[in-house]
Formats: structure tokens, sequence, C-alpha cells
């Protein structure tokens, strides 16, 4: 299992995010993304999941995003921030639905994120923190390898915390890997850190901000 990025550009809207990208993961490895708000860390997650325009080189697994998609994705997983959840679904019919989806075994999966006593509310009534936890629940029903998490502990709790960094390290330890946007460190063994700075291009302001605010 393998990641490989190189010479890697996201777009958005046609005009570039970030530019050079370069870094590679190994079974057990996890990269952590920092950098300031808008410098391009969704949009990178987002590109690396398939979602995103980008150029240059992704290999997971010997398959090139641009030329093997449909191989590359193969085994990835994105948690994004919007949970991946139905209002109108149980917390029960969520892990459900997944387990079935994704044939799982659902295991300890409702305990794991405390959810058993939340198992007969719609998702659309929990709190922002009950929602990511259970959204994060769906990360290990899919068996894929390779983890994108794009601020994975927003809303979470100290004690919700702690648990997704036992997830994230028992992911490593099985030998998975992973890319996480976190403005937080997340106490992780092998983590390596990409900071990304804004691009430059030209200008001294965003680029993406035409003309001023009167
Ligand atoms: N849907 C969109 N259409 C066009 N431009 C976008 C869109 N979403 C984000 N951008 C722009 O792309 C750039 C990178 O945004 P991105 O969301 O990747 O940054 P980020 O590092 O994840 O930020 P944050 O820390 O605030 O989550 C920013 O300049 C942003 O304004």
């Amino acid at each position: 299992m393998s990641l490989v990025v190189s010479d890697f550009a996201t777009y958005r809207q046609a005009r570039p995010v970030q530019t050079g990208i370069a870094f590679s993961l190994s079974p057990g490895e996890a990269l952590l993304l920092r950098g300031p708000n808008g410098v391009g860390k969704t949009s990178l997650l987002r590109a690396l999941a398939g979602l995103g325009a980008a150029e240059g080189h992704a290999n997971h697994n010997g398959h090139d995003l641009l030329t093997e998609r449909a191989a590359y994705l193969e085994g990835i997983a994105l948690s994004g921030h919007l949970d991946a959840v139905k209002p109108a679904m149980t917390v029960r019919e969520t892990l459900a639905f997944w387990v079935d989806l994704y044939g799982a075994a659902p295991g300890n999966i409702a305990a794991r994120f405390d959810l058993a006593s939340l198992a007969d509310r719609p998702a659309g009534r929990l709190s922002a923190g009950q929602k990511r936890r259970l959204g994060l629940a769906r990360l290990p029903l899919t068996g894929a390898g390779l983890w994108l998490m794009d601020e994975p502990t927003v809303s979470l709790d100290g004690d919700n915390t702690a648990r997704l960094t036992d997830l994230l390290s028992e992911h490593l330890a099985a030998g998975g890997m992973a890319v996480i946007a976190s403005h937080l460190p997340l106490g992780l063994p092998d983590c390596r850190t990409l900071c990304l700075s804004p691009l430059t291009v030209g200008r001294d302001t965003d680029p993406f901000l035409e003309g001023s605010i009167a």
C-alpha cells in the first residue's frame, strides 16, 4: 500500500490553489496538513479523493489518479465537512446502511464513538459533535486503507478527540494510511506535517478576491 504525490497542483474554478505538492505515504504513516484558512487543505483532500481539479501525479497503490481513476480510488475514503449522513435516518439506520453498503462487520462501532444511547435519534436531530462522531464511525466500516480527513476534530470534545486519535492509531497500526487536515496535532506516533503556504501569483492578496468590498 502506498500513496506517492509529486509535482501535484490543485485548482478551484480553473485557478491554481497549490502547486508543486510532493509527499509520499507508506503503510502505517499519516500526514498532517497544516496552513492558514483558505490555503488549500480541503482542495488538496478533495483532489486526492478524485473530486477536485488537479494536475501532476498522485499514485495510489500503483495507480495514477488522472489516467487510472477507478483503480486509483479503490480503497480511499474521504471524511469531509458534511459527515455523509442523511437527516431523516436514525443513528442505528445510518450505521446499518453503511455496514450493508460496505459489507462490513458491525463490531462495536456504536460503542466506539459512544453512539449507542443515540441509536434511535434521526441524524438531523443530533448536535454538531454527535453528527461528527456518527460521520467518523463510517470510516472503519469502509475498509479503505487510505483515509482522507478534513478537520475531523471540529465539534468534538476532549474525550471524543481522544477516541478519534485511538481510531486513527489503530488504523495506522493495522497498516493503514491517512492524510488529515487539522489545526490540532492529534498526538499520532508516525505523523509527518506538510505546511501549506499561500500561493504567490504576483499579487499580495487572495487571488480569489476580485476587486474590493465597498
Ligand atoms: N467552491 C469553491 N469555488 C471557488 N473557490 C473556492 C471554493 N471553495 C474554496 N475556494 C477557494 O479555494 C481556496 C482554497 O480553499 P480551501 O477550502 O481548500 O482552503 P482550506 O485550507 O481548506 O481552508 P480552511 O482552513 O478555511 O478550511 C480559497 O481561496 C477558497 O476561497
